[in-house]
């Protein structure tokens, strides 16, 4: 049986991931251990696996360029080629962008927050022109492959899937061509991505949190195009299991951040 491998990837650290703020479609960086663990963590684990990749398909936001350059550096094999898609950004977070989560769940209730995170179809508050990074995001250049009229002001799960799905359809003719492909995006994106590819409920996919730089596997037949298994990390099961618990988690407020 001929088969071939995916690999996705959620971005190494970012500044907000560090402060616990809702990110989005705000550009923010990788911090310098997002750098490191591209490298250390992401690449490693695909050496050590013996996993090439022949091309990168990645969202159009700076933290994921960033890491998908690292990766490739650390691989040695920074010639691949870069498709960036704006359809792999992050899911737009609306009004909450650039704010605390754990403040967010004191001022509107845990409960509230959570289903705005995690629930398939709630879509948060829609991002308005007193939000700080209002401008930024309607006039950064990285977005000006979104089509008129689908600019979004924020997005559910749902919504997130619907933009990815022809995205990955492409992505997948390449898998099953031989093209040994690498996808470096967000958590949102991952777990819409996985919803896609493993099919499944809305109440599985509430469930799952996506740790950052740690590569996930899928494998496919290539004649039938069926997935074989399902999702596999590649990296420590115990650090993988506590940075999932983070990940889940409603995290510190600011002022609790040294
Ligand atoms: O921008 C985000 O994701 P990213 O760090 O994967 O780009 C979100 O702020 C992640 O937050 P969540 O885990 O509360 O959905």
């Amino acid at each position: 049986m001929k088969t071939n491998r995916l690999i996705i990837i959620r971005h190494g650290e970012s500044e907000f991931n560090l402060k616990n703020l809702f990110c989005g479609w705000h550009d923010a960086p990788l911090t310098q251990k997002g750098v490191h663990n591209a490298c250390s963590i992401t690449a490693a684990a695909l050496i050590k696996a013996r996993l090439e990749i022949d091309k990168v398909y990645c969202s159009a936001l700076y933290r994921a360029r960033h890491t998908a350059e690292m990766v490739l550096c650390e691989m040695k094999c920074a010639n691949v080629p870069v498709v960036v898609d704006w359809r792999l950004c992050e899911r737009h977070y609306g009004n909450l962008t650039g704010f605390n989560k754990r403040e967010m769940a004191d001022r509107y209730g845990e409960q509230l927050v959570q289903t705005w995170r995690r629930g398939y179809h709630a879509v948060p508050p829609a991002i308005t022109v007193d939000n700080p990074y209002y401008y930024e995001i309607c006039n950064n250049l990285i977005f000006s492959e979104v089509p008129a009229g689908k600019f979004p002001l924020s997005e559910s799960m749902a919504m997130c899937v619907e933009r990815i799905k022809p995205a990955l359809e492409e992505i997948k003719q390449d898998v099953l061509k031989g093209t040994r492909v690498l996808i470096c995006t967000h958590g949102t994106v991952v777990r819409a991505l996985v919803n896609q590819l493993e099919g499944l409920s809305e109440a599985e996919v509430e469930k799952i949190n996506i740790v950052n730089s740690v590569p996930i596997v899928y494998e496919f037949n290539m004649q039938t195009g069926e997935r074989i298994g399902s999702m596999t990390y590649l990296g420590d099961p115990e650090y993988i299991r506590k940075k999932t618990a983070q990940v889940a988690s409603l995290g510190e407020r600011s002022s609790e951040k040294s």
